[in-house]
């Protein structure tokens, strides 16, 4: 029969199947009561001993490397991660894994003094850290002269886009004199984010495509090149977008910082006026400044040498799409087949000049189909639903092949 006393730790059974952490207490009556984690209160009795566990010593204060645990169980990591951010600690090793626990405020734990103290470091010599990671493969790289891969997953809103951010920046530090390459690959993040980040009802800044990022290191340990390979692009958001959900940023970016007179030649008016920025009814994103955001994404432009040219005809891109997601079809019969028209809009007109394609060309391909059959290409009147899936396709295609653009690679 398990003996409690005041102050000790055990498991209770929490309920839903996962014992939670719990610390015996003793009522003013002078009864024994157990207040688990979440402070709920749990009875001690002949019938809930048999269900009470004590806690291995690991497991009340918590340990830097959940390997070295007593309770090497399910309730026992969960309970290490929770004890451990309580005291403001995000960072815990599972052997030479790091597991990192969002902490959703900026901590002082990334300066260059950081830096400084974990380079050249045993991991494991100092508590775990981001930095940590990055430097062991740093130095794994130099000594082994070997690649080193570095995985990073959780789900939406874990940090993994800000968790790559700080290793690029570490390895940026170490790896010699604050170079023009470094700083490119730092730059690379915002077009990238703009791009490719939306805001979702989980993240504000979520990342809708995997990223692979190689970076090159001369024998002396200086980056010398970088390549971000991006992949799985979430297409759909470009013309859809569940409630309280945000298009990629930058459509947004560019109707609230472009200059006046280039919105003019685009014919661009507000996010609220267009189909593809306002099916998630939601146009604006909480502590995200769009204005300052298109300067910063101008600016990493100019450093990953894009030119004026370059960034221009993605602005009559982005403005296509745009145009394109505000055409609007008539039913028609034509030959007894059910068909669309396309109502001529200043939209359709702008889109087909910023495409430069003739109106009419544009307009077969959006409302008819052809097809091959055994002897001769047949062409079919698409219906005004079918047409608008025919525009969203093209328009998801087009925004493949802009955000193809920038793959970047920087040698
Ligand atoms: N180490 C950190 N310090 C402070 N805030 C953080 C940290 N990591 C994440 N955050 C906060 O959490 C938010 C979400 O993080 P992040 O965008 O990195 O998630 P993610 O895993 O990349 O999500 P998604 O898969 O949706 O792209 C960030 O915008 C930031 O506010």
């Amino acid at each position: 029969m398990l003996h409690l006393s005041k102050g000790d730790f055990v498991w209770v059974d929490s309920g839903i199947g996962v014992p939670i952490g719990a610390e015996v207490k003793v009522s003013d009556t002078g009864q024994l009561r157990l207040i688990d984690d979440e402070g709920k209160e749990h009875k001690v009795s002949k019938k809930t001993e048999g269900t009470v566990r004590p806690m291995h010593p690991t497991s009340v204060k918590g340990v830097d490397d959940m390997i070295r645990l007593g309770d090497l169980h399910e309730a026992g990591l969960l309970r290490n991660l929770l004890v451990r951010h309580k005291e403001g600690t995000i960072y815990t090793y599972t052997g030479s894994i790091l597991v990192a626990v969002n902490p959703y405020q900026l901590l002082p734990i990334y300066t260059t003094e950081q830096v400084h103290m974990y380079t050249d470091r045993r991991l494991g010599e100092l508590p775990p850290h981001v930095f940590a990671i990055a430097d062991s493969c740093f130095f794994n790289m130099r000594r082994n002269k070997k690649n080193q891969c570095c995985v990073i997953s959780g789900e939406s809103g874990a940090g993994k886009t800000e968790s790559t951010k700080l290793m690029l920046q570490f390895l940026a530090a170490v790896s010699g004199q604050h170079s023009w390459i470094e700083q490119q690959i730092l730059e690379a993040n915002p077009i990238l984010e703009a791009f490719g980040n939306a805001k979702t009802v989980r993240n504000d800044n979520s990342s809708r495509f995997g990223k692979y990022i190689d970076i090159n290191f001369t024998t002396g340990g200086a980056i010398e090149g970088a390549r971000v390979e991006q992949y799985l692009l979430e297409k759909s958001r470009v013309c859809r977008q569940a409630p309280e959900e945000r298009n990629y940023h930058i459509f947004y970016y560019m109707l609230m910082g472009m200059p006046a007179e280039q919105k003019k030649i685009l014919s661009l008016g507000n996010a609220a006026e267009y189909n593809y920025l306002t099916m998630g009814k939601c146009t604006s994103c909480e502590g995200r400044d769009d204005v300052k955001e298109y300067a910063h994404f101008r600016s990493a432009l100019k450093i990953l040498m894009f030119t004026d040219n370059d960034s221009w005809e993605v602005s009559r891109l982005l403005a296509a799409i745009l145009h394109l997601g505000n055409v609007d079809y008539e039913a028609t019969i034509v030959n007894n087949l059910e068909g669309c028209d396309i109502l001529q809009s200043s939209h359709f007109k702008m889109a087909s000049q910023l495409l430069e394609v003739d109106p009419k060309a544009l307009e077969k391909s959006l409302t008819q189909r052809s097809f091959m059959t055994a002897k001769e290409s047949v062409t079919k009147p698409l219906a005004s639903a079918q047409a608008v899936d025919c525009r969203d396709a093209f328009v998801k295609v087009t925004s493949l092949f802009i955000h193809d653009l920038q793959q970047i690679q920087l040698i």
